[in-house]
């Protein structure tokens, strides 16, 4: 049991009903995880309000109520408090329960529309090569250092993040690299997080669903940088237009990296291949497992952050060479002279950033084929965009269901081709089964040629109408390759 007042330490609360001094045994802001003796916070939702579950947490055995309104019944043997913000409260709460664990070791978030994963594993991956004991929270999974967690969301709530990283510290972990997707810093799930630095990838299209305009989600990416502490570090992607937007009203050191416009940390690509990349940063020679020009960006957002952390530039260099990088982002399977690239793409932005690499590499008259589908119950604009760039940067497509959740597939796809240009119908196809469109690739492709799989990487399933079916993009690629091309 602890301390109420311990659990409320820098919480403003605007008033208080009852007793104050009272033990109390858990936290927790959904109503059906309440047990007996907890704290219960009431947030207002995107589905429904957690004020109308505070009777419920009662019933449950909750014994204090944190909300921003005050019931229109209150009980004699419950304690009340207000706060403005009741999200920002859980995350400091949330932070006091678990003893401020990361005051402990040192945090870098990474936020940005594509390659916070590729960021925070690539960092992850090079401070375990470097020694330390490491904490990672992404998309693909959460790890304390070899201990692997499954990942719910990017961004865990406030709640499951505090516990999280005091485990982490537990475990004896020095540093801790995470994903902070806008949801996230928009719903509070970081309030109550001491940050050593924040990293800005970059910001395109996505996500307009949730944000409503696309200044909306340009400021809840650059809530990151207002917040951080005079002691962290603001690391920026200055190519990116918006870049320097990040920085303008934090209080950290500001520090930028870039390939093309003045830098603290600059490189020059001198071999981009399908093998992987080999850059020129500060006058060293430097080969790196990923491919692409987006990755130079990835490479340098991580080369700037251990440096601005501390570690010495030739160290960082030599391990981060060694990394392989993160699962489902440009994983390359070779059958049968049939490459297929298994790829996360699943922003206009990053398709056409994939795709203009494969062209890149190209070394012949190898045709591209693509298949890529949208989720469902997300942004819906970016659907026929997403089909466009595809049927522009490839020989053909098949166009086909990422994760349809609770929308109708067809639906989705029509809306996707809506962006095909009419000329390009000849050589676009529409299969719905994606292991259908997967082995409709497989059929067309003649070795050397290209089969992207977008939208999916590293999952292992398909979410239709609120199931998850077994479903992994590289297993099933890998099968019918063998299947068609050598038997
Ligand atoms: C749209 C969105 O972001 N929703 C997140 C949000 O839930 P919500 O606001 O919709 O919650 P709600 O259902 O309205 O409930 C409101 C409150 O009532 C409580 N409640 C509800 C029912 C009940 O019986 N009792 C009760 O107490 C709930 O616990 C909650 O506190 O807060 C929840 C707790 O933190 C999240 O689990 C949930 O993520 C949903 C499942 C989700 O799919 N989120 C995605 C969009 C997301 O967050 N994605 C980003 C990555 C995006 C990217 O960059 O690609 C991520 O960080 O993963
Ligand atoms: N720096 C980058 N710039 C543009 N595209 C990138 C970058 N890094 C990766 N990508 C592309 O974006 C895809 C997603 O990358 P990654 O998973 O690292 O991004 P993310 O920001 O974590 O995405 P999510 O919001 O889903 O968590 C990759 O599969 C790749 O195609
Ligand atoms: N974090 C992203 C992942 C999208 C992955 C894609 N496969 C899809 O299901 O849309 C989201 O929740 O929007
Ligand atoms: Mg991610």
């Amino acid at each position: 049991m602890k301390d109420l007042k311990d659990i409320l330490y820098r919480v403003s609360l605007t008033a208080t009903i009852g007793n104050m001094d009272k033990k109390v045994n858990g936290l927790a802001f959904d109503s059906r995880k309440v047990s007996k003796s907890d704290v219960f916070v009431a947030v207002k939702g995107t589905q429904v309000d957690g004020h109308d579950f505070i009777g419920k947490a009662i019933l449950q055995g909750a014994t204090v109520i944190i909300c921003e309104t005050l019931p229109t019944e209150v009980l004699d043997h419950i304690t009340y408090a207000t706060v403005s913000h009741a999200t920002k409260a859980l995350g400091i709460m949330a932070s006091n329960y678990y003893e401020s664990p990361s005051s402990k070791l040192k945090i870098v978030a990474v936020t940005g529309t594509n390659g916070k994963t590729t960021t925070a594993t690539l960092l992850y991956q090079l401070y375990m090569e470097m020694g330390y004991q490491v904490g990672l929270i992404s998309t693909v999974e959460n790890r304390i250092n070899e201990q692997v967690i499954a990942s719910t969301h990017t961004t865990p709530d406030a709640l499951s993040l505090q516990e999280l990283i005091q485990k982490m510290v537990e475990a004896g972990c020095t540093h801790c690299f995470m994903e902070a997707s806008s949801h996230a810093i928009v719903q509070e799930r970081l309030s109550g997080l001491k940050l050593m630095g924040a990293v800005f990838t970059n910001i395109t299209h996505d996500h307009l669903d949730y944000h409503g305009t696309f200044d909306e989600y340009i400021k809840a990416k650059k809530m990151l940088f207002d917040r951080l502490p005079k002691d962290a570090f603001a690391l920026t992607n200055a190519d990116d237009k918006r870049g320097m937007v990040m920085l303008q009203n934090t209080q950290a050191t500001k520090q930028t990296f870039g390939l093309r416009f003045p830098a603290d940390f600059k490189a020059k690509i001198l071999t981009n291949s399908i093998e992987g990349l080999e850059l020129d940063i500060d006058g060293k020679q430097v080969w790196f497992r990923m491919i692409g020009e987006f990755n130079a960006y990835n490479i340098l957002a991580v080369f700037g952050t251990a440096v601005l952390l501390g570690e010495e530039e030739e160290e960082v260099l030599m391990q981060l060479s060694k990394v392989p990088g993160a699962q489902g982002r440009f994983d390359k399977i070779t059958i049968a002279g049939v490459t297929a690239i298994v790829d996360y793409a699943h922003t206009p932005d990053a398709l056409e950033n994939v795709l203009k690499t494969i062209q890149g590499v190209r070394t012949g008259g190898e045709q591209v084929i693509t298949v890529v589908g949208c989720g469902g119950n997300r942004d819906k604009t970016k659907r026929p965009i997403m089909a466009k760039i595809a049927t522009n940067l490839s020989d053909k497509v098949v166009l086909t269901s990422d994760n349809p959740r609770d929308e109708e597939p067809m639906a989705i796809l029509r809306e996707m081709e809506a962006g095909v240009n009419p000329v390009d119908f000849k050589r676009t196809m529409v299969i719905e089964d994606r292991r259908e469109a997967i082995k409709t690739a497989c059929v067309l492709a003649k070795p050397s040629d290209i089969i992207l799989i977008a939208g999916k990487g590293h999952e292992t399933y398909q979410e239709i109408k609120g199931m998850k079916h077994a479903f992994d993009d590289r297993k099933i690629v890998k099968e019918l390759l063998n299947l068609i091309h050598n038997s």
